[in-house]
Parts: structure tokens; sequence; C-alpha cells
């Protein structure tokens, strides 16, 4: 199976082929995500809140996603695979972003970086490691990273400024090279505004049907999650499922039926 490169995106966008995104932390989940062909698998920093058991994205460290990173790429033959650059391994300057963004790929073989932010700083930064042979895939809208910040997890570009200054970053992003943009959490007449202005695609997440794509954490399509953010949908509830099994087999062995004689 041949693996995606970054023109398949703008292609995609060009054919009006709608492009599916999905999270993974782990080797098994990064298989089944890549046999049901999704186009791009995004080892998101909020595996710190899925996988680790924080209460927000920012305690993650590039080692940990790393790791998890490293778990991901050897189960992946055919999506494009981007990793998050966790939070303060990349804004303190543009060659931190770079060093970091060089240990994702040469360490885990991740295929470009995600990072947060359309500010004016936030792209140079992605200008710098366009530049430099480095897809980023960059992201607006609700930042998770900057959620002490914003005060929450809540829907952004609500008043008419902070809508302007969003269609500002994205095409800001474009700009410095990004080659497609996550619009997280934003009203879905905005995302629609932002994908007909832009020509690299949108994956949107809580951004409403006109995207040019859709991202989800992978827990919560599963409903593995403890809580879904408002727009996630749970397209199955595996920890119903995994509970009933893992009962069975208590039950079974405490009988003497398992393993049989
Ligand atoms: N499992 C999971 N799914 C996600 O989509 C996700 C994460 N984790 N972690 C990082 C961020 C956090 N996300 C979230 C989390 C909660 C809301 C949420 O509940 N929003 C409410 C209340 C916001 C508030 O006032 O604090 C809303 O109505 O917008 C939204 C996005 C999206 N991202
Ligand atoms: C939800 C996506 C866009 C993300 O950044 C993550 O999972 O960390
Ligand atoms: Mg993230």
């Amino acid at each position: 199976m041949a693996a995606l490169s970054i023109h398949h995106f703008r292609q995609a966008k060009q054919d009006g082929q709608p492009l599916v995104a999905l999270t993974a932390a782990d080797y098994a989940t990064a298989q089944i995500l890549d046999k049901a062909g999704i186009d791009l698998i995004l080892v998101g920093d909020s595996l710190a809140m899925t996988s680790l058991g924080y209460t927000s994205t920012l305690p993650l460290t590039l080692e940990a996603m790393l790791h998890h990173a490293q778990a991901v790429r050897r189960g992946v033959e055919r999506a494009f695979l981007v990793a998050d650059l966790p939070f303060m391994t990349y804004q303190v300057q543009k060659e931190q972003a770079l060093l970091s963004a060089g240990r994702l790929m040469k360490e885990a073989g991740v295929n470009g970086v995600k990072l947060e932010g359309g500010y004016p700083d936030m792209v140079e930064t992605v200008a710098f490691l366009v530049q430099r042979g480095i897809p980023v895939l960059g992201h607006i809208g609700l930042t998770p990273q900057a959620k002490h910040q914003l005060g929450g997890y809540r829907q952004q570009g609500k008043t008419s400024p902070e809508a302007e200054r969003l269609r500002q970053e994205a095409l800001n992003l474009e700009q410095a090279g990004a080659f497609a943009l996550v619009l997280e959490h934003m009203p879905a007449e905005l995302a629609a505004q932002i994908s007909e202005q832009v020509g690299i695609p949108t994956l949107g997440i809580g951004a409403g049907p006109d995207c040019d794509g859709q991202i989800l954490v992978t827990h919560d399509l599963l409903g593995l999650s403890e809580r879904i953010p408002p727009f996630a949908k749970a397209y199955t509830n595996l920890r119903q499922t995994i509970l009933e099994a893992v009962q069975a087999f208590v039950v079974e062995v405490q009988k003497g039926a398992f393993p049989p004689s």
C-alpha cells in the first residue's frame, strides 16, 4: 500500500473529497485506523488525557510523545502520520521548535508535526520549519494548550473581531506554508468561510460540516473517554464492551470454567 504524501491533501481538496483524520497513541489502534483507510493519523497531545489520565494536555513531555509516536509509527503503512508538538517544546523560539520537530521525525519517523496558534511569532515558526523541509499542520480556534489563557475549553471566534482574527490567522498560516489546518471548536459559519478562503484543506473538530475534512479523538469515537466534548460522537461504547468481557472472564475463572479442563 503506497504511503500518502503531502500532495494527497491538496488533491483531495481540489477534488472535493472529504479528508478523514483520527488520533492514535498505540500500535494496535494505529493498525486498525490505517486498515480503515484514514488519511491522516495524529499522535495528538490529547493522549495526555485519554491515555495517561492527566486533566489537560500541558504535562505531556517530548519524551512521552516520542514513545507514543514510535509505537504508532510501527502500525501505520498508508496514512500520513503527524505528531503534536507538546506544550513548551516549540513556543520558546523557532530553533526549539525545529529541534523538537527534528527529534520526532528522526526518532519516531513521523511525516510532519502540528503546532497550536496562528499569532505572528507562531506563523514565523511555521515558515521556519516548512523552509527546512518539515510538513506542518496548523491548529487554530480552541488551542487546548492555551486552556488557562482561554478560560477553559470554550468555543472560540464567537465575536466578530475574534472571527476576523481567526480568518487572518488561517491566511497567515497558509502563507507560511502549512499543508493543512485544524479548526477546533468554532462556529460552523466561520469554519466554512475559512475553508473557502484558504487553498489548503481544513480539518474540523467542533467546527461544523463545511470543512474539507474532519478529525476526532479516537477514544471519543470508541466510547472509551470518561467524558466527551459536546461536538464529539461515540460510535460505540467500548467502556461497556470491555467491562462485560472482563466481567465474563472474572466469572469464568471464579467458577473454574476457564481454562477448560
Ligand atoms: N478526549 C478528548 N477529546 C477532545 O476532543 C479533546 C481532548 N480530549 N483533549 C484536548 C481537547 C479538549 N477538548 C475539549 C474538551 C471539552 C470541551 C467542552 O466540554 N466544552 C464545553 C464547555 C467549555 C467550558 O466552559 O469550559 C462547551 O460547551 O464548549 C470542548 C473541547 C477537545 N480536545
Ligand atoms: C483533537 C486534535 C486536533 C488534537 O490536537 C489532539 O488530539 O491532541
Ligand atoms: Mg492536540
